[in-house]
């Protein structure tokens, strides 16, 4: 098995905006130099630059618009978002849901700009559908989970199982993750346990008192 990822999308929270956002993108940086673990930021699209050229962390957008150059005013356009700094994008989070023949869209447009896809799913089923696309990774978060601190992967343990199970069964080259009160590093050894090869998280981290201790207790028990 690869070694296990740890994504964190810093989602809009004032913790992980603007300055902070950069201050948390140096505590992932030493959090991973630390431990040896690959450490994603996810920033919003206006904080990209900022980190990229600070940190040599890989960056994710939050979200890219299924969008062409053009007049698209308000949009998020893969271009530009590749010249700023990312290496990948999620695609279809929970709070900012898309089509299906859209998702499979920004798939290509990141398979062509040759960086990363991580589409976020709801439960097995749209995880299985979404595998046929290839993208790079599926990130299942049951949505009820999200922001409660329950982890889905002990209260919820057979939708990481069989997700796994399921996306590998269609495409073994696609990646599993899970996400949605991951906290801790009990809550991500079990995700790792249940064959997912590595985490989504944001507020067990960004709300945390010292977010880089919380980062290492995270990857303390792989
Ligand atoms: O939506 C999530 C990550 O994309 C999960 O959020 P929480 O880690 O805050 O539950």
């Amino acid at each position: 098995m690869n070694t296990p990822i740890v994504i964190l999308n810093y989602k809009t929270y004032l913790e992980s905006s603007g300055l902070n956002a950069l201050n948390l993108a140096y505590d992932l940086e030493s959090a991973a130099a630390e431990s040896g673990i690959t450490m994603v930021a996810v920033p919003q699209a206006a904080d990209i630059h900022r980190i990229y050229d600070d940190t040599s962390l890989p960056i994710y957008a939050q979200h890219i618009d299924p969008i062409s150059p053009g007049g698209h005013t308000g949009g998020n356009l893969i271009d530009t978002l590749v010249e700023a700094g990312i290496s990948g994008s999620l695609i279809n989070h929970s709070e900012k849901r898309m089509q299906l023949a859209d998702i499979d869209e920004i798939i290509q447009q990141c398979k062509q700009h040759e960086i990363e896809s991580c589409v976020c799913t709801n439960n097995i089923a749209t995880s299985m559908a979404v595998a046929s696309l290839n993208p790079d990774a599926v990130a299942v978060e049951p949505p009820e989970l999200i922001g409660t601190g329950i982890p889905v992967s002990q209260a919820q343990p057979e939708v990481v199982e069989d997700s796994v199970k399921g996306v590998k069964a269609i495409n073994k080259d696609v990646k599993v993750l899970c996400g949605a009160g991951i906290t801790n590093g009990d809550d991500m050894k079990a995700a790792i346990d249940l064959g997912a090869d590595g985490v989504l998280l944001a507020s067990g981290i960004i709300k945390a008192e010292s977010p880089k201790d919380a980062l290492l207790d995270l990857v303390s028990k792989l």
